[in-house]
């Protein structure tokens, strides 16, 4: 064993650039991962804090000083606490699994094709929705409740899932590797202040597990009939057919299927 180490230490030269290299590739992965998130606010409260340490310190102000000395002792612990959700998605992201990948780009064309067609005729109707669409990061520890089903995703089963007086109409409809898996399933909300207080808990909810995983939501408004995207806790609103169709081909795009394009 220590023979291999001193074997490493002969590329001692190639090393301290790998290690550059590494750090460099976390951070640009950080920055990636909290950029237009809540996040950078609150980096940008802790950036403010160290200064007024550092100021503490040159100009004096001692009992400032000690406050912020112990403060700042236990940082390990606030940024887990503060930056709790974007760990985690950082840590799952790391073990992803390659969902939808097994799908032809025809199969894929043809579920994203019945579902517009399903949110745009619910959407005329002001039929309220919401359906998720898993994508690399596994879902399932984040739904609650919902009902089993293993079916091909259809315009017309879709439609008649949200039905008012369908059973499973409350809640998410849930697709994984191109399947409908899940109907009324409940998600976690968003505790986001800054979410428009036009929007109530359906598209709350899309926010909540968008900022949690990296799934796309699909929210269809009973009281305004608009369609919504929402990814990594961003909605975007009010969509036509073909906006969603062209976001949803983006965003759901296998990555084996876009190198044979
Ligand atoms: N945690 C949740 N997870 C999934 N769905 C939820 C959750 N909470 C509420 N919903 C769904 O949202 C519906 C209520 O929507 P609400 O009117 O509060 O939201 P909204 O965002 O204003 O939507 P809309 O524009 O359709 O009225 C519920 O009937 C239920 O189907």
């Amino acid at each position: 064993m220590s023979g291999f180490f001193d074997f490493i230490q002969n590329f001692r030269w190639l090393l301290d650039p790998l290690d550059v290299v590494i750090v460099a590739f976390i951070i640009y992965r950080i920055i990636l991962l909290i950029k237009g998130t809540r996040a950078v606010q609150m980096l940008f409260g802790l950036a403010v804090i160290l200064l007024v340490y550092v100021t503490s310190q040159v100009t004096g102000l001692y009992t400032l000083h000690w406050i912020l000395d112990n403060f700042l002792s236990s940082i390990i612990l606030v940024i887990v606490v503060l930056f709790q959700n974007d760990i985690r998605r950082a840590l799952i992201h790391v073990g992803a699994n390659p969902f939808f990948t097994d799908l032809s780009y025809r199969e894929e064309n043809e579920i994203i094709s019945e579902l517009v067609k399903a949110c745009v005729n619910m959407a005329n109707r002001r039929i309220g929705a919401l359906v998720v669409i898993e994508r690399e990061t596994g879902i399932k520890d984040f739904l609650e409740v919902g009902t089993e089903i293993d079916s091909k995703v259809t315009s017309d089963l879709i439609a008649s899932i949200f039905l008012p007086y369908s059973p499973l109409h409350d809640g998410a409809l849930v697709v994984q590797q191109g399947r409908l898996t899940r109907a009324g399933c409940f998600l976690p909300l968003s505790q986001n202040p800054d979410i428009s207080k036009a929007l109530g808990t359906r598209h709350r909810a899309a926010i909540g597990l968008t900022e949690l995983v990296d799934a796309v939501a699909i929210v269809v408004s009973e009281e305004t009939g608009k369609i919504s995207m929402v990814v990594g806790g961003r909605i975007t609103r009010d969509l036509d057919s073909t906006a969603l169709s062209r976001v949803l081909k983006t965003l759901l795009e296998p990555r084996n299927t876009r190198k044979k394009k």
